[in-house]
């Protein structure tokens, strides 16, 4: 189980990249700071998926971030089961697989080089490389093409070897940043059908994405973060409920529009 509580994040603007970064206007900016994140919690427990959504800019990357241990909040707690994710950084990298915007992978590598190599850092064994790591490769649709460099392999392709290589070290929970966003039906089909897979498996599954439909297909809990707030957090039926015809736009329209939060306590 993952928890996330009343995560906050400042960015200096000290620099003339941040400053262009944040050039419209936000009520977030001020006095030279922006303040990204000012009260996120959510939580997911272990065989569930949670559907983070959110405007451009709400900071969902920001909170991902936090989550994978690549960024300190300014404070706030994120707790994977008995592991504190900021003080122990090292021990939370163990228990989770993050997938970022960027693939980060290495390009004149092949994808099996890629994946082996983080593998290893992580001390995944050969036995377990040449076994069942095969099911995975499998599951994503990538065998044939693990001993092709990454730079000859489409932008579905790296995705999926980007995926394998985040759940390689069999963490408790996986982080994806909008995963599908930019990809064809095919790849998009075989990364949604993973994150069901990984569910089953009793994975917690994290995933942000701008596609209503993928968080209806795929998600038994819902945060919608506006503005660096966690507007809501619930069960997807919760969610549902908030439109009276059940559309998920309209829930979460009806989110963006309201001033008050709602988080559920449990
Ligand atoms: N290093 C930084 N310095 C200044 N501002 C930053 C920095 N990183 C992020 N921000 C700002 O914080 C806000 C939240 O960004 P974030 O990337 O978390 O949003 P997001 O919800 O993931 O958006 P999108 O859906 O567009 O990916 C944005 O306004 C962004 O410009």
């Amino acid at each position: 189980m993952i928890s996330v509580e009343n995560l906050t994040k400042t960015f200096s603007l000290t620099t003339r990249s941040n400053v262009h970064r944040t050039q419209k206007l936000d009520s977030r900016q001020q006095d030279g700071v922006f303040n990204a994140l000012t009260g996120v919690s959510f939580h997911c427990q272990r065989g569930e998926v949670l559907g983070l959504l959110g405007p451009n800019g709400a900071g969902k990357t920001t909170t991902l971030r936090i989550l994978s241990s690549a960024l300190k909040p300014d404070s706030g707690q994120v707790r994977i089961n008995d592991i504190d994710v900021i003080k122990s950084p090292m021990a939370a990298k163990q228990k989770i697989g993050f997938l970022s915007g960027k693939t980060g992978l290495y390009g004149r590598l092949t994808a099996r080089e890629n994946i082996e190599f983080f593998a290893r850092l992580h001390g995944v064994s050969d036995d377990y490389l040449g076994n069942e790591a095969l099911q995975i490769y499998e599951n994503l649709a990538i065998s044939e093409f693990l001993d092709r460099r990454v730079e000859h392999l489409s932008t579905g392709m790296q995705q999926k070897v980007s995926i394998a290589r985040a759940v390689i070290h069999k963490p408790d929970v996986l982080v994806l940043d909008e995963p599908t966003t930019g990809l064809d039906i095919m790849a998009t089909e075989t990364i949604l059908e993973f994150i069901q897979l990984m569910k089953e498996q009793g994975t917690a599954v994290i995933f942000s994405t701008h596609h209503l439909d993928e968080v209806g297909m795929l998600a038994d809990r819902v945060t919608v973060i506006n503005n660096g707030v966690s507007a809501f957090s619930d069960s997807m039926e919760a969610f549902r409920q908030l439109s009276p015809d059940r559309n998920l736009r309209r829930s979460f329209m009806h989110v963006l529009s309201q001033e008050v939060t709602h988080v559920a306590s449990v």
